[in-house]
């Protein structure tokens, strides 16, 4: 399967980023393993500008389910694409707590992606409460049940597991948690979508950093990285890339 590093740099970046997609580009040519990343709207056909020809791959980090109309502050699927974008992320959890985005939503979201021709990346994860209470695989479970569209195949749906309290924090689940969530969730999709559920990537998002990232891409069932912090300079992320393509 192909692997997928993944940078979302969430709410950061200026016209003076376009230099980390340069770096990037040039530094890491990875066979076996697709570069992306979904840099804020605003800066989203630049960077499709400046990656096109290269390795690195670029998506949006949100998009409305509808194709066009009166939705202010929004981006439709088709102006990812028309940006140059190829992927979407859809229900990140600081989505889903700052917006009040609901797996409903978030699988609306992902059909339009579909719709559009773009690969959609839905996450889920659960709180730490959650987890302290014993309820991971059931939060996680049902969000994977909710989140995603009946249609979805390998080609066109990433599932990222992010656990809310590893997001940002240095924390990061051992080895073993995150195994035991990964192959819960690929249980899960081989159940609903057979061999469609067998090849679609499941990749880990939280406090992923070089130093870290060999150790967890070598658990069964982690098929690639959704990385925030350290995605945003190239020496970061290339460390990470070069990690998943020796992996
Ligand atoms: O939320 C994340 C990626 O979507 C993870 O963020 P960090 O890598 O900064 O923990």
């Amino acid at each position: 399967m192909q692997k997928l590093a993944a940078g979302n740099w969430k709410m950061n970046g200026l016209a003076a980023s376009l230099a980390e997609i340069e770096a990037l580009a040039t530094a890491h040519p990875t066979p076996g393993c697709d570069i992306l990343i979904c840099p804020p709207a605003t800066l989203l056909s630049r960077v499709s500008d400046a990656a096109l020809g290269t390795s690195v791959q670029t998506g949006a980090q949100d998009c409305h389910p509808k194709d066009s109309g009166a939705h202010t502050g929004d981006i439709s699927a088709a102006m990812v694409r028309d940006a140059g974008g190829a992927f979407v992320i859809v229900g990140h959890s600081e989505r889903r707590a700052d917006h009040g985005e609901d797996d409903a939503l978030v699988r609306a979201k992902a059909e339009a992606a579909h719709d559009a021709g773009l690969i959609a990346i839905v996450c889920v994860g659960e709180t730490l409460e959650q987890r302290e209470a014993g309820r991971t695989l059931e939060v996680v479970g049902g969000q994977v049940a909710g989140s995603l569209p009946d249609d979805a195949t390998a080609e066109d749906t990433v599932i990222a597991y992010e656990p809310v309290w590893a997001i940002g924090t240095g924390k990061v689940p051992t080895t073993d948690e995150i195994a035991l969530v990964h192959a819960d969730i690929r249980a899960r999709l081989t159940a609903r979508f057979g061999a469609d559920g067998e090849g679609m990537r499941i990749i880990y998002g939280g406090s992923v950093k070089a130093s870290n990232a060999a150790e967890i891409f070598a658990v069964p069932n982690v098929d690639g990285a959704l990385v925030g912090g350290a995605s945003l300079k190239a020496a970061d992320f290339g460390g990470i890339v070069d990690a998943l393509g020796a992996a």
